[in-house]
């Protein structure tokens, strides 16, 4: 049985049901070549059957996460005059910061997590009253943007394609007309309320400032320093995960997601063709790698988008420890047309177009669902931004 630091109990992680694939990848460019095609047999059995993977020895530092994680929980404590600056304006497109509540991933039940969406490095960030974010978070990216280079390639190479298919169709990640999204997360502690205790108001969230100290000396018991330390929410038992949860059933947007996550807290998925929810637990410094729906048009339907949510844990352990991530949602170039890969792109030569016509109805059918990667995102953000 693997061992992780899961404090919940028969996770798919204790159950040796989610692929851990090695990508430790060297300059060298011969090294490369091979990691990317061992990389793409692993990837391709993975995404296949299960829709996700753990990566490891990925080179992305804990250190360099933590000062992340540091850096949004001095970003969530700062007052809320000054968070209001930085929030994320639906008609400015995706970036900024999201409140609790604000986000309902499942369309009915409001998420109970702090967000800050960076599309690009050149947008609102901040720097004034956090110096040295922008700087941290531009290095962490980068990290991410490699990793995702390989990743790419691996997938190219597991269905067969040129190595750089892919990688071209992903050529401004974090830069204009590209919806890739770094998110920072915090989800914070919460309580859950039996009613017995007199500050809490019946059928509301109430918010305290936030706890920054957290310890992994004190994994394992209760991340609370004193009273005047802790960022609780109190949420009614009834409440929890039908009016509140930490994040709604949903399945990314783009081609896939990288997730980092500093302790367990809550995130399930529901396995291919499964209808079952499954804990994924936690395996300390993975990289948990997710197909999102693009990927899954792209494939046809080969590679599944992946099912998942963040529970609010029954474990009170998990329940009351904060827990911090960071998604990388990796996103093609806007205009990108997303068909299947097998079928000709709307852009393609009418002879390519003809030569596929024995395959009409498949074909039509596809046509009937083209649409440009940013046309696509944007009908899935008004569904999760709208109230
Ligand atoms: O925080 C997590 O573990 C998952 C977040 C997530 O799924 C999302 O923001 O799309
Ligand atoms: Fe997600």
């Amino acid at each position: 049985m693997l061992k992780t630091a899961s404090v919940e109990k028969d996770t798919l992680l204790e159950k040796s049901l989610i692929p851990i694939i090695d990508v430790s990848f060297g300059t060298d460019e011969c090294l490369m070549k091979s990691v990317v095609n061992r990389v793409a047999v692993q990837l391709a059995k993975a995404m296949k059957e299960k829709g996700m993977a753990m990566l490891v020895n990925h080179g992305i530092s804990e250190e360099k996460l933590k000062i992340a994680y540091h850096y949004f929980d001095d970003f969530c404590k700062l007052d809320e005059k000054t968070k209001e600056l930085y929030l994320r304006k639906s008609e400015n497109g995706n970036h900024g910061y999201v409140k609790p509540g604000q986000e309902k991933f499942d369309g009915k039940t409001k998420d109970i997590r702090h967000a800050f969406n960076i599309c690009t490095l050149n947008a609102k960030l901040p720097d004034e009253p956090l110096p040295g974010f922008k700087e941290h978070i531009a290095l962490l990216a980068k990290d991410f943007k490699n990793l995702t280079g390989l990743i790419l390639q691996a997938l190219a190479v597991a269905l067969e394609l040129p190595t750089n298919f892919f990688v071209e169709k992903h050529s401004h990640m974090l830069d204009i007309d590209n919806e890739t999204t770094f998110r920072l997360l915090y989800y914070p502690p919460l309580i859950i309320d039996d009613e017995k205790n007199e500050n809490f108001t019946k059928g509301s969230a109430k918010y305290c400032h936030q706890n920054t100290n957290f310890d992994e000396t004190k994994l394992g018991s209760l991340n609370i320093k004193d009273e005047n330390d802790i960022d609780e929410t109190h949420i009614n038992k009834s409440d929890v995960n039908k009016t509140f949860t930490r994040c709604g059933e949903h399945c990314d947007y783009g081609t896939f997601t990288l997730l980092v996550q500093d302790t367990e807290g809550g995130l399930e998925v529901k396995l291919p063709n499964s209808e079952k929810w499954q804990k994924v637990g936690h395996l300390g410094g993975a990289i948990f790698l997710n197909a999102g729906e693009l990927l899954s048009i792209w494939t046809n339907g080969l590679y599944p988008a992946l099912k998942h949510r963040v529970v609010i844990p029954e474990n009170s352990v998990a329940c009351t420890k904060g827990r911090h991530s960071i998604a990388y949602f990796v996103h093609p170039d806007n205009l990108t047309d997303i068909v299947p890969i097998d079928e000709p792109s709307p852009s393609a030569s009418q002879e390519a177009i003809n030569k596929k016509k024995t395959r009409k109805t498949s074909f039509k059918a596809a046509r009937m669902k083209i649409y440009n990667a940013y046309q696509h995102v944007q009908k899935r953000l008004k569904e999760t931004y709208a109230s």
